[in-house]
């Protein structure tokens, strides 16, 4: 079985467009968790964009499943992270004005930093992911670092899948995924999963754990729930 983890950012963003505490962040989570996500993700960014660090911390009695936070592992982050003590922490190398997140490690060069900072979240028992473009050498190099996960950075794969190239969209993306499976390190996935490719994706990904969505799934919400809701102003204005 592969779980659903929700990624609540796109909830955090737009409660700060106007200040106050609509949507609530705490009661979506419990709300999406109510419906059955098996997982809540957020990505704490250095300059609180979205999610603040207060709300990993406001999250951290609330969330009932797996609690998922990502991000680069700079001294602010660790920090929260062993403040927090979620199920996962999944490290991502993302610049600091990052639009979004735009690449997986190079798990080579960053061996030494990533061995150190793996083994600091597995020593207070949290576990460990690492964010990987869909290639072996760095699947093989995060082996070798002591995580217990990747996360496969999927924006390539839902690209070329949009543009109806099906097969070439996910080869890379199984290669990868087998050696993973061969060195024993589970498998997760994220970046632009949505409704249109999360099926094709979780049929060709053997043994994937997890999938964490969040753009996707929250503009999805608006769509699919804008007709409901229109009705239902126009119903009261009558
Ligand atoms: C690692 C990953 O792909 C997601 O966490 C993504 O980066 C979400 O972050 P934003 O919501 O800031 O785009
Ligand atoms: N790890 C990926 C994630 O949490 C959500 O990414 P996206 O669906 O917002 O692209």
């Amino acid at each position: 079985m592969t779980k659903l983890s929700v990624n609540i950012n796109k909830l955090a963003t737009l409660r700060n467009s106007r200040g106050g505490n609509v949507p609530n962040l705490i009661q979506s989570a419990k709300d999406i968790e109510s419906f059955g996500a098996q997982g809540i993700t957020i990505h704490p960014r250095p300059d609180e964009r979205h999610i603040r660090y207060q709300d990993a911390r406001d999250l951290k009695d609330v969330v009932s499943t797996e609690f998922n936070i990502e991000g680069n592992p700079i001294p602010k982050f660790v920090d929260l992270v062993l403040e927090v003590k979620p199920t996962q922490v999944t490290l991502v190398p993302d610049a600091v004005d990052a639009l979004t997140s735009n690449a997986g490690w190079d798990t080579i060069k960053h061996k030494d930093f990533l061995v150190d900072v793996i083994k600091t979240f597995k020593d207070h028992g949290i576990r460990t992911s690492i964010f990987v473009d869909p290639n072996e050498e760095m699947v093989k190099g995060a082996a070798e670092t002591g995580t217990d996960r990747i996360e496969l950075y999927t924006e390539s794969f839902a690209q070329t899948f949009s543009q109806g190239k099906k097969d070439e969209s996910i080869a890379k993306f199984v290669q990868t995924a087998l050696v993973a499976n061969d060195l024993g390190l589970g498998i997760n996935a994220g970046h632009d999963l949505s409704l249109d490719n999360i099926q094709f994706f979780q049929e060709n990904i053997p043994n994937l754990l997890e999938v964490s969505i969040g753009h996707a799934l929250i503009c999805e919400s608006i769509y699919l729930g804008l007709e409901n809701v229109v009705n239902m102003y126009l119903h009261r204005l009558k």
